[in-house]
C-alpha cells in the first residue's frame, strides 16, 4: 500500500481512516470512481420516491444562500449514490471532473473517508476537509455533509454541500455544516409529516414562538390515542434518550391531555398555540395540532337518502394508497384485521394475508406498510402467480452481468434488494416454486441475499408480507409448501372477507365509487340499483365491483346510476331473487340456513351498520336489550365490533 501520512484530525476522520486500511483494504492511491448505470441509478431514485422531490425543493433554498461561494449541493441515497446534483452551471465542468456527479458512489467502502460516506457511517453531521480524505483523488475536496431520516429515525439520505477547491481551514466549515444540517432537519420534518399524513401530529416546544419551527417536537398519534412516531427533538425535549421511549405509549400517559382533547384542538377552525403540561417532570409546554391530513378527509364521503336516490356519493379525489381508517369500513373482521395489524407491525411479526382473488389483500398489505416504520421506504409487490416459473429466481433475487444469455448487461437487483429496509409483498406464495422457497428461507434467515451468478452476499433488511388465497396449511401437508418457511411467514394470519362476508356493503360501495370516480358532481344510486348492488354474490370480489362501478359511471346520466346501468348478471340474479325473503348477509357458511334466520341475520347486519356497531344504539333501534342483541350477534355468528 502507497502510505499516505493520517493527518492531524478529530477522532471522527481518525476512525474512518483505521475502517478504510483494517476494514475495507483500501489503497489512497488506487481509488477509482465508481459510477453506477442509467438504469440503476433510476433505480436508487425510484427507493427513496417522493423524499427526492422534498429534498430538492429544499435544495433550491440552500441554494440561493450559498451561491457564488463555490460549493455545490448533492443528494444521496442511504448507499452514497448522488441521486441529483445542484450545481452552478460555471462550476459543473470541475465537479464532473471530481466525480460529485449523479450516479458516482461515494460510500466509505468504495471512496475511503469522505463527507457524504463517513456521515453514512457516523449518523451524524461531518465536515471531511482536503487531506482528511483518505483517497489521493480527493485531497482537493471539502465536503460538508449530514444525515436525512425519516419519522422512526432511520438514515434515509445524505445532503451534502461540496468544494473542489481546497481553500480555508477546517473550523472555517462549521458556517456550511451548520446551514447543511439545518436544511436536513427542515426535509426530515417534511417526510414526518408526510408519513404520518393519516395520524394527528402534535408539535411542541418549551417556546410558543418556536412552535412549528424547526427545533419543535413532532409526536404522531394515532386515532387510538397512541404515539407512533417522534423525532428526535420531541425526545430530547421530554428527556428520553431513544425515541423508542415513547412510542407505543397512550398520549394521555405523557401529557395532561387525553385523544379526544388532542383531536378537538387540531379541528378547531382558528388554529392557535395552547399550553400543554408534561406529567413526568411537570414541564409546560406550548403546542400546536394538526389534524390527519386532508387528502384523507376528501376520501370519507358522506351518504345521504333522498326520494329518488339512495345512496348519494360526494366527489372525492382519486386517491391510489387507502389507510387502515378507509379500509375498516364498519365491517367487523375487517375492523379486527386492521387492530390485529396495528398490534404487530413493527413487531418482527411476518403478517400472512388470506382472502379470495380481490378481496384488497395488496391494498391491506400497502396499508401496513404505510403505519409502519418502513413507510418511508419503498414497497414492492411480486405476484410468485403471475411471473413464468423460471424468472421468478431472478426477478426476486436479482442477477450479476452476464449471468446468464439473455441477462441485462448490467445486471439486475432483484425485488428483495429493492425492497430492502421497506417491505416485500409476495403475492400468491402458494405458487413459488419448492427449491426458490429454500433460497427465500435462506434469505430470510441469514439476512442477505446472494444474486445469481454471483458468490458475494449482499445484507438486506427483508421484511415480507405475504398472501394466498390457497389454504397453505393443506398445500405443507401435500409436500407443496416448505413448512419451515411456511412457519417463517405466518406469524399471524389476517383472513379478508369475501365482499358477500362482509357487512358494510353500503360504505365499500361509496368507497370503490368514491375512487373511481373524479368528477365533481355527488353521485347518487336509485334504490332498486342499490338493492341489486347490495345483493349480488361479488365472485371477483371488490375488483369485480371497481370494474362493475367503472361501468356504471360511465354510463349513468344525470349522475344517477339506475338498473339499466348495471350488467345483465347483477340485474338477472335480482331477478332470481324476486318474491324471496332479503338474504342480504347471508354467508355460505353462515349459521342462518334457512330463509327466516337469513331475514332475521341481514336486519342486525342492516341495524349495526347503520349504527356503525354501537351496540346500545342497534339494541335500541331494535326494541331489544343489549343482552338479547348479543345473544342473536352470536347466533348469527356476527363477531361484535371494536368500539368506536
Ligand atoms: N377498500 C377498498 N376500497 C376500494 N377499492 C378497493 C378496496 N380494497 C381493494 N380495492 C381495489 O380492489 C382491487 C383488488 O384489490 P387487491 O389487488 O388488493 O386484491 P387482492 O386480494 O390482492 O387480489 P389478488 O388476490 O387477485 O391479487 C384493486 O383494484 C383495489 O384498488
Amino acid at each position: 500500500m502507497s502510505a499516505r501520512a493520517r493527518p492531524n484530525t478529530p477522532d471522527l476522520v481518525a476512525g474512518s481512516w483505521d475502517r478504510c486500511i483494517r476494514d475495507y483494504g483500501l489503497d489512497p492511491a488506487r481509488i477509482e470512481l465508481d459510477v453506477v448505470s442509467r438504469s440503476k441509478l433510476s433505480e436508487h431514485r425510484d427507493e427513496l420516491g417522493e423524499v427526492v422531490s422534498i429534498a430538492r425543493a429544499e435544495m433550491e433554498n440552500l441554494a440561493a444562500q450559498i451561491a457564488g461561494s463555490g460549493y455545490a449541493l448533492l443528494l444521496t441515497d442511504a448507499h452514497g449514490v448522488i441521486l441529483y446534483n445542484r450545481v452552478e452551471q460555471a462550476l459543473r465542468t470541475s465537479f464532473r471532473a471530481a466525480g460529485l456527479w449523479d450516479g458516482a458512489d461515494w460510500s466509505e467502502f468504495r471512496q475511503g473517508t469522505n463527507g457524504i460516506g463517513t456521515c453514512i457511517v457516523e449518523h451524524r453531521p461531518v465536515t471531511i476537509h482536503c487531506a482528511d480524505h483518505f483517497a489521493n483523488r480527493n485531497t482537493s475536496l471539502s465536503c460538508s455533509a449530514a444525515p436525512i431520516r425519516n419519522a422512526q429515525g432511520n438514515l434515509l439520505a445524505v445532503l451534502d454541500a461540496s468544494s473542489v477547491q481546497c481553500e480555508g481551514t477546517r473550523a472555517g466549515q462549521t458556517h456550511t455544516v451548520a446551514l447543511v444540517s439545518m436544511s436536513a432537519r427542515l426535509i426530515e420534518k417534511c417526510i414526518f409529516l408526510n408519513a404520518n399524513s393519516e395520524n394527528l401530529v402534535l408539535r411542541f416546544h418549551s417556546r410558543p414562538e418556536f412552535v412549528s419551527l424547526i427545533h419543535d417536537g413532532m409526536i404522531a398519534v394515532d386515532e387510538s390515542g397512541h404515539i407512533v412516531a417522534v423525532d428526535d427533538s420531541a425526545a430530547m425535549q421530554l428527556g428520553c434518550d431513544r425515541r423508542e421511549e415513547l412510542t407505543g405509549r397512550a398520549i394521555d400517559e405523557i401529557f395532561d391531555m387525553d385523544a379526544a382533547a388532542l383531536a378537538e384542538r387540531a379541528g378547531a377552525k382558528t388554529q392557535t398555540v395552547w399550553p400543554l403540561h408534561e406529567h413526568r417532570r411537570g414541564r409546560r409546554y406550548y403546542a400546536r395540532a394538526r389534524s390527519p391530513a386532508e387528502v384523507n378527509r376528501s376520501q370519507r364521503v358522506t351518504a345521504a337518502h333522498n326520494d329518488d336516490a339512495a345512496l348519494r356519493i360526494s366527489a372525492a379525489r382519486r386517491h391510489q394508497t387507502r389507510g387502515f381508517a378507509d379500509l375498516q369500513g364498519s365491517d367487523p373482521r375487517m375492523a379486527e384485521n386492521v387492530r390485529c395489524a396495528r398490534r404487530v407491525v413493527d413487531r418482527q411479526v411476518q403478517i400472512m394475508l388470506r382472502g379470495e382473488t380481490g378481496t384488497g389483500k395488496e391494498v391491506f398489505a400497502r396499508a401496513i406498510h404505510g403505519v409502519s416504520r418502513r413507510s418511508a421506504s419503498p414497497f414492492v409487490a411480486v405476484n410468485c402467480a403471475a411471473i413464468p416459473e423460471t424468472l421468478i429466481e431472478s426477478e426476486l433475487f436479482g442477477y450479476k452481468p452476464g449471468a446468464f444469455t439473455g441477462a441485462r448487461r448490467d445486471g439486475m437487483r432483484g425485488k428483495i434488494l429493492q425492497s430492502s429496509g421497506g417491505t416485500l409483498f409476495l403475492d400468491e406464495i402458494g405458487d413459488m416454486p419448492v427449491e426458490l422457497q429454500t433460497r427465500l428461507l435462506r434469505v430470510l434467515e441469514e439476512r442477505e441475499v446472494v444474486p445469481l451468478g454471483s458468490e458475494t452476499p449482499i445484507p438486506v433488511d427483508l421484511n415480507v408480507i405475504s398472501a394466498t388465497h390457497a389454504d397453505l396449511a393443506d398445500l405443507v401437508e401435500s409436500g407443496g409448501f416448505r413448512k419451515d418457511l411456511y412457519y417463517r411467514l405466518n406469524g399471524i394470519t389476517l383472513t379478508l372477507p369475501a365482499v358477500r362476508e362482509r357487512a358494510d356493503l353500503h360504505s365499500l360501495l361509496r368507497s370503490v365509487v368514491a375512487f373511481e370516480h373524479d368528477g365533481e358532481v355527488a353521485i347518487k344510486v336509485a334504490e332498486d340499483a342499490l338493492s341489486a348492488l347490495v345483493r349480488y354474490d361479488w365472485p371477483g370480489n371488490i375488483r369485480q365491483m371497481r370494474n362493475v362501478m367503472r361501468t356504471a359511471l360511465a354510463l349513468c346520466e344525470d349522475s344517477i346510476i339506475r338498473l339499466s346501468d348495471l350488467p345483465a348478471e347483477l340485474t338477472d340474479q335480482v331477478d332470481a331473487h324476486r318474491g324471496e325473503s332479503g338474504t342480504a348477509g347471508c354467508s355460505a357458511d353462515s349459521a342462518s340456513a334457512n330463509p327466516l334466520d337469513c331475514a332475521e341475520r341481514a336486519a342486525l347486519l342492516s341495524a349495526l351498520d347503520e349504527n356503525r356497531w354501537n351496540i346500545t344504539n342497534t339494541a335500541g333501534q331494535l326494541s331489544m336489550s343489549r343482552n338479547t342483541l348479543y345473544r342473536k350477534m352470536k347466533k348469527h355468528e356476527i363477531p361484535p365490533s371494536r368500539e368506536r
